[in-house]
């Protein structure tokens, strides 16, 4: 069956003032993968997702999400979509289990708080507040929010900045069990191995542009190894972090 594309954007661009952000960027996202916008700082990822959320005005171009145009109907598309919210957005003196429920009413949603905790392994600090919990507990828990009102499509914005690799890994394989369940993931990355085993096909993102083509990892690698690159120096069958995860094991962490 030929994929069903749930996001596309054509021909895009963003200025701010005379500075031109992103300058003629076109992908679709299809139904049910991870999809990453893989670049430097700067290169336009953020932007472009705003513009995608219906957070920030395009300068030009056409995008739709979920068959709705960004510029006609972005309430349509706002209940269909799932977005992370930055830290300040959590008041202080809730707990997370408070949190929920302030999200759930903000969508007008009756959800569990402990079944929505219970998906991204938060259950046993229901009772924390944010600021207490680690990078990698944050992150889950920012997670979380995106899937209250059942979005089609969740948006992650450099999701594992910042995060040892035990909890990067699990992440993984949060987002992965997202996807296994049905909702489309849109992720953004500057971390080449993250999007080499996590993402389904992903765009380069440079200077406001895409350069290349849009592929899966595997095939960009390929592709590459074909043309007759290879590494400088011949890689061993494990690294550091291997060592690493080896020696520390996989487990949640709490600190
Ligand atoms: N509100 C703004 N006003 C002016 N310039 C902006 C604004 N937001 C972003 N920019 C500029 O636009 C360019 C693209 O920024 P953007 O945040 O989209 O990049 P990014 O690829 O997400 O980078 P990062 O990984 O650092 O978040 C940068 O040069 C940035 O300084």
């Amino acid at each position: 069956m030929a994929q069903q594309p749930i996001i596309t954007v054509n021909n895009l661009t963003k200025n701010y003032g005379d500075f031109a952000a992103v300058k003629g960027i076109s992908f679709e996202v299809f139904e049910g993968e991870i999809f990453g916008l893989l670049g430097p700082n700067g290169a336009g990822k953020t932007t472009t997702l705003e513009i995608i959320e219906t957070l920030r005005d395009k300068t030009s171009g056409d995008v739709i999400v979920g068959g709705y145009s960004v510029e006609t109907h972005a309430d349509n598309i706002k209940k269909i979509i799932g977005v992370q919210l930055q830290a300040a957005g959590y008041y202080p003196n809730l707990n997370l289990s408070e949190l929920i429920v302030l999200f759930c009413g903000l969508y007008g949603i009756d959800k569990s708080p402990m079944e929505m905790l219970e998906k991204v392994a938060l259950t046993d600090k229901a009772k924390s507040k944010y600021k207490e919990l680690s990078g990698g507990q944050k992150q889950r828990f920012s997670i979380a929010t995106t899937l209250i009102n059942d979005p089609k499509i969740i948006f992650l914005d450099e999701p594992t900045t910042g995060l040892d690799p035990q909890a990067r890994r699990n992440l993984w394989d949060l987002i992965r069990e997202i996807r296994d369940n049905g909702t489309t993931v849109v992720i953004t990355t500057h971390y080449m191995d993250e999007a080499e085993v996590l993402c389904d096909r992903v765009a380069f993102v440079d200077g406001g542009h895409i350069v290349g083509d849009i592929d899966t990892p595997d095939h960009f690698i390929d592709t590459l190894v074909a043309s007759g690159f290879e590494r400088e120096k011949k890689t061993k069958g494990a690294n550091l972090e291997d060592v690493f995860i080896h020696l520390t094991g996989k487990e949640w962490r709490e600190g």
